[in-house]
């Protein structure tokens, strides 16, 4: 890696499902011309490959291989980022409640999260990049300039996901919601690797009773203060 390469500033934006991180990424990154790197996708795009090769959730040789062998590409059309998994968009597939946690399942597993360590690193390029997730500022960009941790009530993030998906014709229930997103907090919180937790660092924002245009103007504060 060049020098050049290796000192791209990188803003992580971490925090728990339906915080709006993945919203704020993107506006952010378009905003800057920044790269965008979406974790969780990662994550997801190993277990949607799990679980389409009918692979047990508790083998954790057999997805921390998966995970390393990843045949995957982003691909950007009409300002949209795409997914594809052997070639396949799955972009609507990895975001099916099963998959979101099946990822959070996987996403434990400590050989599951070294076999994506170097590639989410692999991102990081000039004139920068803005890397979403959970551990972007704690393990995978720690030396990070610009780290904000973005959060809101479980009650409000159900309730934008519920808007989400309604919005994109699925129907759920905002009370199965809740109580999925109260079951990946967990995990996400209290797993051994990599938990979901702020960086000392990292600016803590709640975006509860903030607009999204409201917490992208905080975080370009931060980003003026810190990389100019
Ligand atoms: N501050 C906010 N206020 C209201 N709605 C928001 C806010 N931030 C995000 N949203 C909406 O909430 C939903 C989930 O946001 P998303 O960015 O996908 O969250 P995450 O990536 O953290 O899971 C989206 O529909 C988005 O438009
Ligand atoms: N850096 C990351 C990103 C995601 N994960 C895990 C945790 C989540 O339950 C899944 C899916 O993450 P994703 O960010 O796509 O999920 P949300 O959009 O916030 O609902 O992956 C992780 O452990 N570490």
């Amino acid at each position: 890696m060049t020098e050049a390469i290796t000192k791209a500033p990188v803003i992580t934006i971490d925090g728990p499902s339906g915080s709006g991180k993945g919203t704020i990424a993107k506006l952010l990154a378009d905003k800057l011309g920044f790269a965008l790197l979406d974790s969780g996708a990662l994550y997801r795009l190993t277990a949607l490959a799990a679980l389409n090769a009918d692979v047990d959730l508790a083998d954790e040789a057999r997805l921390a291989d998966i995970a390393g062998n990843l045949d995957i590409q982003f691909a950007v059309a009409n300002n949209e980022v795409s997914a594809l998994l052997g070639g396949k968009d799955v972009s609507r597939d990895i975001r099916m409640e099963r998959v979101s946690m099946a990822a959070s399942k996987v996403a434990a597993i400590p050989a599951v999260r070294d076999a994506l360590l170097q590639r989410q690193r692999d991102f990081r390029a000039l004139p920068g990049l803005v890397a979403d997730g959970r551990d972007m500022g704690t393990t995978v960009f720690p030396d990070a300039p610009v780290k904000i941790f973005l959060t809101a009530s479980a009650e409000e993030r159900a309730r934008r996901r519920y808007d989400q998906l309604q919005g994109r014709g699925v129907s759920v229930s905002l009370r199965d919601l809740l109580e999925d997103i109260r079951a990946r907090d967990d995990r996400d919180m209290n797993r051994a690797a990599s938990p979901l937790a702020p960086a000392e660092d990292a600016l803590v924002l709640d975006s509860t009773s903030i607009d999204i245009n409201g917490v992208l103007q905080k975080v370009l504060e931060l980003v003026h203060q810190r990389i100019g």
